[in-house]
């Protein structure tokens, strides 16, 4: 796209195109239907602010009665490196007793951030709880107990931005998954 040229001058590679993005996201639509009984409410969880592009493509492919919460979770800053500290900046906004729900996430690195809002919903007696992510980068998982329903791509371990992920707040708008020039943080 010509208007974002200013933002893919700082890309090395295009590792997911946008073609592939929306096809993998259409299945991870279907397989998530399937896996839960027909009419079943469901509450997708967005954990801002990386997941909210992937999280309004994918409510799209799941053909079930959903509605949205927002948490807002934050341990990277401006940094490539986990501050392995993750803060909650916003809860959510309703309760989840007795529901059933999906942790929907950009990026499951380290596995500290997706490790900590599990073990918080968990004591809120939800019915169910499941988690989707776009990429998984199993390289740098320090929790290895930490479990994915829905996976859409496993990547190398190298610092991606694009389709909902930054770097220091930019790039989020790339319609596609894009390793980042090292000499713009190193
Ligand atoms: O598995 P981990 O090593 O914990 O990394 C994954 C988390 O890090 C990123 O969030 P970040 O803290 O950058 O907040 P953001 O979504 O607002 O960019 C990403 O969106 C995940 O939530
Ligand atoms: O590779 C990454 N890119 C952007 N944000 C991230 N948060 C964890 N890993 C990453
Ligand atoms: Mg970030």
């Amino acid at each position: 796209m010509e208007s974002l040229e200013y933002l893919e001058k700082d890309i090395k590679e295009i590792i997911i195109d946008e073609e592939t993005l929306q096809a993998r996201i259409k299945e991870l639509g279907k397989e998530i239907t399937e896996s839960y009984p027909e009419g079943t409410e469901l509450i997708l969880i967005c954990i801002l602010r990386g997941a909210m592009i992937y999280m309004a493509d994918l409510a799209r492919c799941i053909n079930l009665p959903v509605s949205f919460d927002f948490m807002d979770v934050s341990s990277y800053g401006d940094s490539t490196e986990s501050s392995g500290n993750v803060r909650i900046i916003k809860d959510l906004d309703d309760s989840i007793e007795n529901k059933d729900v999906l942790i929907v996430e950009d990026i499951i690195d380290t596995g500290l951030t997706l490790k900590h809002i599990i073990n918080m919903l968990e004591t809120r007696n939800p019915a169910s709880i499941k988690t989707t992510t776009l990429l998984d980068k199993p390289d740098r998982r320090e929790m290895k107990q930490v479990e994915v329903d829905f996976n859409g791509f496993e990547i190398p371990d190298k610092f991606v931005v694009g389709y909902g992920l930054d770097f220091a707040e930019k790039y989020r708008n790339l319609p596609f998954i894009g390793v980042l020039k090292e000499s713009l943080y190193s």
